[in-house]
């Protein structure tokens, strides 16, 4: 099913609610898994998040995780350490692309029995719950976090703790900061030290605690991007978000200065304005190691206002629900851009065409609908597998049509 989305403005001091992060949703339930006295407030309703908590709440041998990437990783890590229990992990065909050796490694190294059912290195996994005896691992910390965070939320619960040495340059350290924030939250200790984290045993309960996951800063990107395309003067706001969040894309209220947009912080929410035009010659530069997600909204944003744009430390999008380097060069491509990319950054020479009813493709990533959505600002377009925003953002196209996007469904 496809989406038309008809050139629009928004209309102006708009509320819109986000749904909560699904990244601190599916720490926060694996937690509750293993300390079942905490509450969640404000849980993310993606599908991500709703596979993570049924997996979690399943006693079926075969748990299929589809596209869900911090679920599959989180729960390898969970599943190793049910003691006598059998579990085979399974996902889509994009999620037995997705490498996980580097966490199986680790895993069966502190102890645990995990076997590949087809491919060497890759999801379907046959994992027999053990109790895992050894509490010290070094891994590769350069080609995903959510192996380090898998780890790092079973930590609390072996005999001695985990003391994780990582090995080369660290990437998407904010989900790792976020993952210990969650842990501190708890009361457990932690300590991360130029390459080794540290975290320490606590196998009894933890004190009775709600925690209010905040909403997805990914998802406000998207927000970020309608504004910057929007004229001088729109206005919209965004909640639940505080000034200090665990998530790493609340960079974007810096970042998205380069495109002239003003964040404001008011109690639950912030305040996205355009307050003034971009000039052609500015160049938009960033690297995003720690805001991986963000790199199409930006992206997008950039074509969008016929700016330049370099953007670097994208080694990690390569495997992702899809190669969003391709798949950005190619769809931007479509509507008259003209990208280069390598395996770790994209180059966005300056445009001025934006073709029209262009059909984007997506690639069964929720991200590439989100990230072209904004560019209704400025042309017809059509989208493809349109409902693939459920993944993290199930509301979305509800969202765009309260802010005055048109468009309509072909079935
Ligand atoms: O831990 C997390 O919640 C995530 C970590 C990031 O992955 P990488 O560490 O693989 O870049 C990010 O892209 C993903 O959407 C969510
Ligand atoms: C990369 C993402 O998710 P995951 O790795 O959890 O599938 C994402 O949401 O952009």
């Amino acid at each position: 099913m496809n989406i038309k989305l008809h050139k629009s403005s928004v209309k102006n001091n708009m509320a819109i609610a986000i749904t909560g992060s699904k990244s601190e949703s599916n720490r926060l339930l694996l937690l509750q898994a293993l300390y079942p006295e905490i509450k969640i407030e404000n849980i993310s309703n993606s599908d991500d998040s709703q596979l993570m908590s049924k997996a979690l709440a399943s006693t079926e041998q075969v748990i299929d995780i589809h596209h869900a990437g911090t679920a599959m990783r989180f729960l390898t890590a969970f599943f190793a350490t049910r003691e006598g229990r059998e579990t085979i992990i399974t996902g889509s065909k994009r999620m037995k692309e997705r490498p996980i050796k580097i966490l199986v490694d680790a895993l069966n190294q502190l102890g645990a029995e995990i076997q590949y059912q087809e491919n060497e290195g890759y999801p379907p996994l046959l994992i027999k719950g053990k109790k895992l005896k050894k509490h010290k691992v070094s891994l590769d910390a350069n080609v995903s976090s959510q192996y380090i965070s898998a780890l790092l939320l079973i930590a609390s619960k072996l005999e001695n703790g985990l003391e994780l040495t990582l090995k080369g340059k660290i990437t998407s350290v904010p989900y790792i900061n976020m993952t210990l924030g969650l842990l501190n939250q708890l009361d457990i200790k932690t300590e991360f030290v130029d390459n080794v984290i540290t975290v320490k045993p606590l196998q009894e309960k933890v004190e009775p605690k709600t925690l209010t996951v905040e909403s997805d800063w990914s998802s406000a990107s998207y927000f970020y991007s309608i504004i910057a395309l929007s004229k001088v003067g729109t206005v919209v706001e965004i909640s639940a978000y505080k000034k200090n969040s665990l998530q790493g894309d609340s960079v974007l209220s810096n970042i998205y200065k380069s495109f002239g947009v003003t964040t404001t912080f008011k109690e639950h929410a912030v305040i996205i304005e355009k307050i003034k035009t971009v000039s052609p010659q500015d160049l938009i530069n960033f690297d995003l190691a720690n805001s991986p997600d963000i790199a199409q909204t930006i992206a997008v944003s950039a074509f969008a206002l016929g700016l330049e744009c370099n953007l670097t430390g994208l080694h990690t999008l390569k495997i992702k629900e899809t190669d969003r380097l391709e798949a950005l060069k190619t769809e931007i491509e479509k509507f008259g851009g003209e990208v280069n990319i390598t395996d770790k950054s994209l180059y966005l020479k300056k445009s001025k065409v934006i073709k029209e009813d262009v059909k984007v493709v997506t690639y069964n990533d929720h991200r590439m609908a989100m990230a072209f959505a904004p560019l209704a600002l400025k042309t017809t377009l059509e989208i493809e597998d349109y409902m693939v925003v459920s993944k993290s953002y199930p509301t979305f196209w509800d969202d765009l049509k309260r802010l005055g996007i048109q468009f309509n469904v072909n079935n």
